[in-house]
């Protein structure tokens, strides 16, 4: 077994699980040996007697193949695997430990569907880098045993599940940091470099980048940026600003990178949201061009970019986000700071209306902040937790010529045009 696997599995009794059930993780954890009443999570509670459970974790030393991994693994469990599986998310980490979460899906086999589960995941485990445990019942129907897969058949070391405590931090807290928000233009191109061989796109969007940069250079006019949900009025609002103060108009991402937007979309988080970063620095360059001769208003910025990145890892309400303060929410150092940031608002039916009488075609985050309730408000107040300039909020809601004049008063007061 490879070193890493040897070591996780050593600290086996230190690690929680956690499994997505209704949008909300449960935790729970391994003991060698059973101390008190044994009370089975609530995860195994619909499970039959004869079935199993099984949790697939993603071990991948190299963390690009690993997230593509991930996430090519839940489509091709979602195709492969009989009805009735209940494929969950789960992860595994350690309280507190920054860098220590593993990602992967908990999954269940009813008695008729066990050959055919377990071919699957012979399958996998052959082929991929991924450690899979397997869980069954005892005769009483009291406790729940954890055992490696590839051990099972012979002499398994068995261990006890037992419902863990929620920990101080959604498990995906653990690892945002240069995963799901870059906080330097290097650490994003690292990704985008390591994807060369696998999306030869990254070589032209890497191309892109200036030969070098400077955030600390002061632009001479002032920069605003114009952030908030889609369809509150951003394009609308920028454009009307262009207008009224002779400003140039820049968006993030740029529209050198439209060609290949789309590819980075449909990639998972680790190389969309590099993508999204690398973007804000080649704006951030063409700000420091035209700041020299006119205003610059931009729609989207950093805060899109860290704000959609932070409410998409986590799950759940808007108390799993990072608390406010949180070393997630700082602006990067290396990125050009704008004089001003406004943040539309808008009430969630309004936006659908502006949405439906718009009939665009919406992305997946889209839908999604239509359909997901919790998410929208993540995003929401993600925006305003992040620094460095925070956010003024606008309300959007008023007819557009309104939200210019509130717009124009609030650039007036606070970049003196
Ligand atoms: N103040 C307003 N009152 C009523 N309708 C508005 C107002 N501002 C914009 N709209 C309309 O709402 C729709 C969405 O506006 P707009 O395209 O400007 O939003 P957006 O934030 O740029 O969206 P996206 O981020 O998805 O590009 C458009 O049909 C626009 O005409
Ligand atoms: N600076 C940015 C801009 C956008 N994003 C991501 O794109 C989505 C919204 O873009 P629209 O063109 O529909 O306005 C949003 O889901 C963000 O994930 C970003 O990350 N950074």
């Amino acid at each position: 077994m490879a070193r890493h696997l040897k070591l996780l599995v050593q600290r086996w009794s230190s690690r929680v699980f956690s499994v997505e059930v209704d949008a909300a993780p449960r935790y729970f954890g391994v003991r060698e040996q059973l101390r008190g009443e044994p009370v089975p999570p609530d995860v195994f509670s619909e499970v039959q007697k004869q079935d199993r459970c099984y949790s697939l974790l993603v071990c991948s030393g190299d963390r690009v193949t690993g997230d593509r991994f991930h996430w090519e693994l839940r489509d091709r469990l979602q195709t492969q695997l009989p009805p009735g599986s209940g494929l969950r998310s789960m992860s595994s980490f350690i309280p507190d430990q920054k860098g220590s979460l593993l990602k992967g899906y908990f999954l269940q086999s009813q008695a008729g569907n066990s050959s055919l589960i377990e071919d699957i995941l012979t399958d996998l485990e052959q082929r991929n880098p991924v450690l899979v445990c397997s869980y069954s019942q005892s005769e009483d129907g009291q406790q729940w045993t954890q055992c490696l897969w590839y051990q099972s058949e012979e002499n398994p070391v068995r261990f006890c599940v037992v419902p863990s405590e929620t920990p101080k931090h959604h498990p995906s807290v653990l690892n945002m940091i240069n995963s799901d928000v870059f906080y330097s233009l290097e650490e994003a191109c690292d990704v985008l470099k390591q994807c060369g061989d696998i999306i030869p796109e990254t070589r032209s969007v890497l191309g892109m980048l200036p030969s070098s940069l400077d955030a600390r250079r002061k632009p001479d006019f002032p920069v605003i940026v114009i952030e908030g949900l889609d369809a509150t009025g951003k394009t609308t609002l920028t454009e009307s600003l262009r207008d009224s103060l002779g400003a140039t108009l820049l968006r993030s991402p740029p529209q050198c990178l439209s060609a290949w937007r789309g590819r980075f979309d449909r990639e998972p988080p680790l190389i969309r949201r590099a993508f999204y970063a690398v973007g804000n620095y080649i704006t951030a360059e063409q700000i420091n061009q035209e700041a020299s001769k006119s205003p610059v208003i931009v729609d989207r910025f950093w805060h899109s970019t860290a704000a959609y990145a932070i409410a998409t890892a986590v799950t759940g309400p808007v108390s799993n986000l990072p608390h406010e303060g949180a070393e997630v929410y700082r602006w990067p150092g290396d990125l050009l700071q704008p004089s001003l940031v406004i943040l539309l608002t808008l009430d969630p039916e309004e936006r659908k209306r502006r949405l439906r009488s718009r009939g665009l075609m919406k992305t997946d985050e889209e839908e999604e902040l239509d359909h997901n309730k919790l998410f929208r408000l993540r995003v929401e107040e993600a925006y305003r937790r992040i620094g460095g300039p925070a956010c003024t909020a606008l309300d959007a809601s008023p007819s557009a010529d309104l939200v210019l004049q509130q717009a124009l008063l609030l650039i007036r007061a606070k970049c003196h045009l």
